[in-house]
């Protein structure tokens, strides 16, 4: 009985289950979610991503994006990435516009990887960084915000239509983030939980990046974090409007621009395609 395709895809090594429901609808109930994204009783990744027919008549495709923990979320900079280049190789297109709960994001092919697969720029939309947007519990100034932990303290707030709170140390290596990520995902203060980003400014408009993330854990990498921290460093002065975030597997380069929008670019990978058994969406 043939089983349920997927492509098994990642940005840098943020990694993805990607499902195509535009044919037939799935019904993905959260301990199914769960089950595709466990890394031992599924498939394994970082997020769940499905594929859904557009509602909004400029968008090529609708994503919609699940965490391993089954919270849906509102960005994935990684995912649109890899989504992205799916939908300009169906459309035999340089470009595509990629519908989210969080709005339409435009995105183009710039380039080629080393692994030949296509570098792609999106626009992650407006960034919001007003407290009620992050959204924070109580008014406060984003650029500083008074919440933290242990040697992380005082994080700018930033919305990428997902919240983050990105906090800037001398050395990202002597941070013990998978003990201090989850106490601050979890803060009173995020009543919508945060992505915890830990930066280090190491050169000029440069920025290394560790990401806990909301609903998924540490993570390879992280798009909308990237973007975040490279908003958070031009706001700080840290860096210019234009900074290179480093992850282990590569290099984001993260664009804040007049319009107050904020790009990002990178590559995508495609690691395998293949088959969910039929007991997986039991
Ligand atoms: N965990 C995130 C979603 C995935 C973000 C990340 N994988 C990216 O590339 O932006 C959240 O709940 O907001």
């Amino acid at each position: 009985m043939a089983g349920t395709p997927f492509l098994k895809m990642h940005g840098l090594g943020n990694d993805f289950v990607v499902l195509d429901a535009r044919g037939h609808a799935l019904d993905l109930t959260v301990p199914r979610r769960r089950a595709i994204a466990d890394r031992r009783l599924g498939v394994g990744c970082d997020q769940l991503i499905v594929l859904e027919p557009p509602t909004e008549g400029e968008a090529d495709v609708f994503m919609r994006i699940y965490n391993p923990d089954g919270s849906e979320a509102q960005a994935c900079g990684n995912a649109t990435r890899c989504v992205a280049s799916v939908v300009m190789d169906e459309l035999k297109a340089e470009e595509a516009t990629i519908q989210t709960i969080a709005g339409l994001l435009e995105s183009q092919k710039v380039g080629r990887g080393a692994n030949g697969l296509p570098v792609i720029s999106v626009d992650m939309g407006l960034v919001r960084m007003d407290w009620r947007e992050i959204p924070v519990a109580m008014a406060c100034d984003t650029n500083h915000m008074p919440v933290g932990l242990g040697p992380l303290q005082d994080p700018v707030g930033t919305n990428v239509g997902n919240p983050h709170a990105t906090f800037f140390v001398d050395d990202l290596t002597s941070i013990p983030i998978t003990e201090l990520g989850p106490k601050l995902e979890h803060d009173p203060f995020f009543p919508e939980r945060v992505n915890v980003g830990v930066a280090q400014v190491i050169g000029e408009n440069k920025v290394r990046l560790s990401v806990w993330e909301r609903g998924a854990g540490l993570t390879l990498a992280c798009g909308s974090g990237a973007c975040a921290a490279g908003v958070a460093a031009a706001r700080r002065g840290l860096t210019g409007r234009k900074v290179d975030v480093v992850v282990e597997h590569g290099t984001l380069t993260i664009e804040w621009l007049r319009d107050d929008h904020v790009s990002m670019t990178g590559g995508i990978s495609l690691a395998y395609r293949g088959e969910l058994d039929r007991s997986l969406l039991s």
